[in-house]
């Protein structure tokens, strides 16, 4: 059912896009291509508001981000020329990621920040990308994590771990059934994150069950020769009911 290590860089590879050569990382940190063109956005989000200036995109490069990540993030860009891969913008507020429509409810709060965006300091945080592939009901984040998210030494907080892949699958699911929440997540961690090395993400939706979508995830090396963690999940659309109740008790 679900790709094994490695399978990722086959994918890869499939598409005519080969592995990254090893030890790519970290020849260049400070400076480095300006920012490519934007790529196609997903539907429903908040993309026009944000092509006009109102909120910044965090997902495209910055100096921060390592050769690895560069040059993974331009293979996935190639990869939405054809519009099957979409990439995923991320602003620091969760309310620019809902359509309009859906905002009626909703007041937007100043003092409220997405977790992942929670660390201004670029490159010490969550340096990621996301890309979205609606008919394989797949997102892949790229994830280079910073020294801010530091556990064991050198090495990548487990929470961390858990925030990107819950992040990471949350969105699939979000794209798969629109308004849901984690109800289980389920981590093998396998083998430590160095900080500041680059990690694929690879969530799939498995299967919709009525309210019920069961996913799931591997986090690998960009060589695809280390499995980092895999995950299973079970998100829940929220009944509308529900989600209102939600909305009004945080307001
Ligand atoms: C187009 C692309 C778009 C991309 C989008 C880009 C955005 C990117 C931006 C940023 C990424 C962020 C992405 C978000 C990621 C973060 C998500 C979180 O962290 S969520 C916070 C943590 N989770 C909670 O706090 C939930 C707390 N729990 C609840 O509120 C409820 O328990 C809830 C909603 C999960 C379910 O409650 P009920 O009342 O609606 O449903 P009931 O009746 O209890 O369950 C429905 C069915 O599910 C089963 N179920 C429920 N929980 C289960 C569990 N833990 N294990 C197994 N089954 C469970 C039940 O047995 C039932 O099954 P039967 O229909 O009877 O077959």
């Amino acid at each position: 059912m679900w790709r094994r290590c490695g399978a990722l860089g086959r994918a890869l590879a499939l598409r005519g896009l080969p592995g990254l050569a090893p030890g790519a990382a970290g020849r260049r940190t400070a400076s480095g291509p300006s920012p490519p063109a934007r790529p196609g956005l997903p539907c429903g989000t908040a993309a026009a508001g944000s092509q006009l200036g109102q909120s910044k995109d965090y997902a495209l490069p910055n100096a921060s981000w390592s050769q690895d990540m560069l040059d993974l993030y331009n293979r996935f860009l190639d990869m939405t020329k054809d519009g099957l891969w979409k990439r995923i913008p991320s602003y620091n507020n969760i309310l620019d990621h809902i359509p309009e429509s859906m905002k009626l409810t909703y007041e937007k709060r100043k003092d409220t920040r997405l977790f992942l965006r929670s660390i201004d300091a670029e490159g010490a945080g969550f340096e990621y990308v996301m890309f979205l592939n609606t008919s394989e009901k797949r997102v892949v984040c790229l994830f280079q994590p910073g020294s801010y998210l530091e556990g064991h030494p050198g090495f990548a907080h487990g929470g961390s771990i858990a925030t990107i892949i819950d992040s990471t699958i949350g969105s699939c699911a979000i794209s798969v059934a629109g308004k849901v929440m984690t109800a289980n997540l389920s981590i093998d961690y396998v083998n430590p994150v160095p900080l500041g090395s680059v990690v694929l993400v690879d969530s799939k939706a498995d299967k919709v069950e009525g309210r019920k979508v069961f996913l799931s995830c591997k986090m690998q090396s960009v060589d695809g020769n280390t499995l980092h963690a895999e995950a299973t999940a079970l998100f829940i659309q929220l009944d509308a009911t529900k989600a209102q109740k939600q909305q009004a008790s945080c307001q």
